[in-house]
């Protein structure tokens, strides 16, 4: 069986504005039914990528393909009402003056009662039916977002482009709403390139995450893959705390006083950076001044003492004023554990959990 073509293929883009390059040689693939998250922190260049997609800007190069078929280049382009694409924004802008259901017809084509039967349709499937004569003002907010979704998959676009669809609904309602518009997305087999800077988000609805950062996607891969083996110190602090400790290569180990740590391939007097995720430390209790022995999965344990404890819901943070080098650790513990300030207690490091990268100037 031949494959078929990916629904959103975009090679080598770039966008620079005022001699400043935005968009550096970004290159991506979208399969039919798969969401695919570009993540990264404001300013990185995710809005201008969507918007050429879009084709509602234009690229200084690259090209750009759905189902196969060239849409965008530097000298060829279709304008952006037949790139067969969805789109959907934060502010969804429904027409006030339309109801609900002529709202969600707004782009289709064809008969009045094969209209109707496309609307009726969707409708069910976001689950507003009965809403179908109402009008806009008449909705709470996530079912304006609704509504939207509606409209943007009425024509059946191959391809939906949505930029922070979500961030103007508050947080309860935006986790159900995020997860019905997967479904939805997901039953329409439609492939989606959704933008986000929470990687929440982008955790809860990826099929692939896009980690984007200074114009470049700097790593893609599953969600479980971007967390578990993120390819630098900033990959691992895009999702979560973190905590660093400096140590230098010596024999491919670096010695730490949380004992020695593998650096395989790192060149003898390479500064290291160990990054810790708060979640990663065991907590043991001192007695009379010494710690747990060491063990090959744990290390030694060093000494700090408690700086501060809040607890946060789900877990307790604990901040820890280390006895080596005074530097400060950040240490989360699942439930209810509040020591009280100034008490000494020993940490080590899971070492499958850690991640070693070379220090970079
Ligand atoms: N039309 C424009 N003219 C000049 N600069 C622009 C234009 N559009 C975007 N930029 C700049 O390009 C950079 C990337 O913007 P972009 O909107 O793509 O970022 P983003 O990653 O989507 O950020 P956010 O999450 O804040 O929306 C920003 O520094 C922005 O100021």
């Amino acid at each position: 069986m031949t494959k078929l073509p990916p629904r959103l293929d975009i090679r080598n883009l770039k966008r620079s504005f005022e001699g400043r390059v935005v968009v550096d040689d970004v290159s991506l693939t979208i399969e039919p039914g798969q969401v695919t998250c570009l993540l990264g922190p404001s300013g990185c260049g995710k809005s201008t990528t969507l918007r050429m997609i879009a084709g509602v800007d234009m690229q200084d190069s690259g090209q750009i393909y759905v189902d196969g078929k060239l849409i965008c280049d530097t000298v060829f382009r279709i304008p952006p009402e037949r790139r067969n694409t969805g789109l959907m924004f934060q502010d969804f802008a429904l027409f006030p003056h339309l109801s609900v259901a002529e709202n969600v017809a707004f782009g289709l084509s064809g008969s009045r009662s094969e209209k109707a039967a496309r609307v009726r349709e969707l409708l069910g499937r976001v689950g507003l039916a009965r809403f179908e004569e109402s009008y806009p003002h008449e909705l709470s907010g996530g079912e304006q977002q609704r509504v939207a979704l509606a409209r943007a998959l009425a024509p059946r676009p191959r391809l939906m482009l949505m930029d922070e669809p979500f961030s103007g609904l508050d947080n309860r309602l935006r986790d159900e709403i995020r997860d019905e518009t997967l479904d939805v997305l997901k039953q329409e087999d439609t492939g989606v390139l959704l933008v986000t800077h929470e990687p929440d988000e982008a955790m809860r609805m990826a099929d692939e995450i896009a980690l984007m950062r200074a114009g470049k996607i700097v790593q893609r891969g599953a969600p479980y893959n971007i967390y578990n083996a993120p390819r630098d110190k900033e990959a691992v602090g895009f999702f979560s705390d973190i905590n660093v400790i400096d140590g230098v290569v010596r024999g491919a180990l670096t010695d730490t006083p949380f004992g020695q740590f593998l650096a395989p391939g790192v060149p003898d007097g390479q500064a290291v950076e160990i990054v810790i995720r708060p979640q990663h430390f065991k907590i043991d209790f001192d007695r009379d001044g010494r710690g747990p022995d060491p063990t090959p999965s744990d290390g030694a344990a060093a000494r700090g003492v408690v700086e501060r404890a809040r607890f946060m819901g789900n877990e307790s943070l604990v901040e820890f004023r280390m006895d080596h080098d005074g530097s400060k650790l950040r240490v989360t513990v699942p439930n209810v554990f509040l020591p009280s300030v100034g008490k000494a207690l020993w940490l080590s490091i899971r070492r499958d959990r850690c991640f070693v990268f070379p220090k970079v100037a």
